[in-house]
């Protein structure tokens, strides 16, 4: 399978008035076409910062990214992104929101058309019904579900999404678990998900990537080989999944400095 999203030797600081913050030195991560990666790691080694570089809101100092096959050097329109604090327009509604990204990336698409399609998805995570609705008048998990249409509703040549069920209860944070499976299976994409949940990394993953402290590279790498299709949430109390997180931790641990120390 060709991979989709390629990271290649990219290192980079930012600039601040206290000197140059390297941030990632030589990082490689490649994936596949299809494939969820997530990534996990210390807090502020980076993983926001690699979202940014994939999607072109800033070049890398060395090291490039490719996304299809295509050198990423601007912004791109195509990539579908998500995040901890789902931004909606308050002015429009929700089926407005969800239709905004095929606005910008297919402007000659006919309304109609758009319509269906956000109305379609909507439809998929549960909000038939409120399409008229203002994002103010959604739970938080209601937003975020519209939020997570609103990020494939142009079928983006990836999705990104940094910390998007961080803001939730651990009940609404499952159901969206469930949730990503069943738009997967329906919608296929390629994705990209930073957390700090290593359960929900071995929920939704097929591959796990753990970075190291700043100026983070990919430390650990684990492959999740269960089928997606169900993937039930009991899976995650499989005595595999226990073995898969206790080896998680202790590469955080190491990753922190602390060596597998005390868990
Ligand atoms: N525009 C910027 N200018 C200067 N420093 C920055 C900038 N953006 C991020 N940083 C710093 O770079 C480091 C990495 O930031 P980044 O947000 O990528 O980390 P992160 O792993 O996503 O953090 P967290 O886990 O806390 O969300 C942090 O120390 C942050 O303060």
């Amino acid at each position: 399978m060709a991979d989709l999203v390629e990271i290649k030797g990219v290192t980079h600081a930012y600039r601040t008035p206290a000197g140059a913050l390297p941030v990632l030195r030589d990082l490689n991560i490649a994936i596949p076409e299809g494939k969820f990666c997530a990534v996990v790691g210390p807090s502020g080694c980076g993983k926001s910062t690699l979202t940014r570089l994939i999607a072109g809101l800033m070049k890398p100092d060395q090291g490039e990214v490719w996304l299809h096959g295509e050198r990423v050097k601007t912004p791109r329109k195509t990539v579908g992104m998500a995040f901890q604090n789902p931004v909606m327009l308050e002015w429009r509604t929700i089926l407005e929101n969800v239709m905004l990204p095929l606005e910008i990336v297919a402007p000659s698409m006919p309304k109609a058309q758009r319509e269906e399609r956000a109305r379609k998805l909507l439809a998929l995570v549960g909000l038939s019904g409120f399409e008229a609705k203002r994002p103010s008048q959604l739970s938080g998990g209601m937003r975020q579900r519209a939020s997570l249409c609103r990020a494939i509703v142009h079928k983006p040549e990836v999705l990104i999404m940094d910390e998007p069920f961080g803001a939730l209860d651990a009940f609404t944070r499952e159901d969206l678990w469930q949730l990503m499976h069943k738009l997967r299976a329906e919608e296929p994409f390629t994705a990209l998900l930073i957390t700090h949940d290593l359960r929900e990394s071995v929920y939704l993953a097929d591959e796990i990537i753990v970075l190291s402290d700043r100026p983070a590279h990919v430390q650990y790498r684990m492959q999740v080989d269960y089928p997606i299709n169900p993937r039930p949430i009991s899976m995650l109390y499989e005595a595999k999944s226990i073995e898969r997180l206790a080896i998680l931790r202790d590469q955080i641990e190491i990753a922190q400095g602390r060596n597998g120390g005390a868990h």
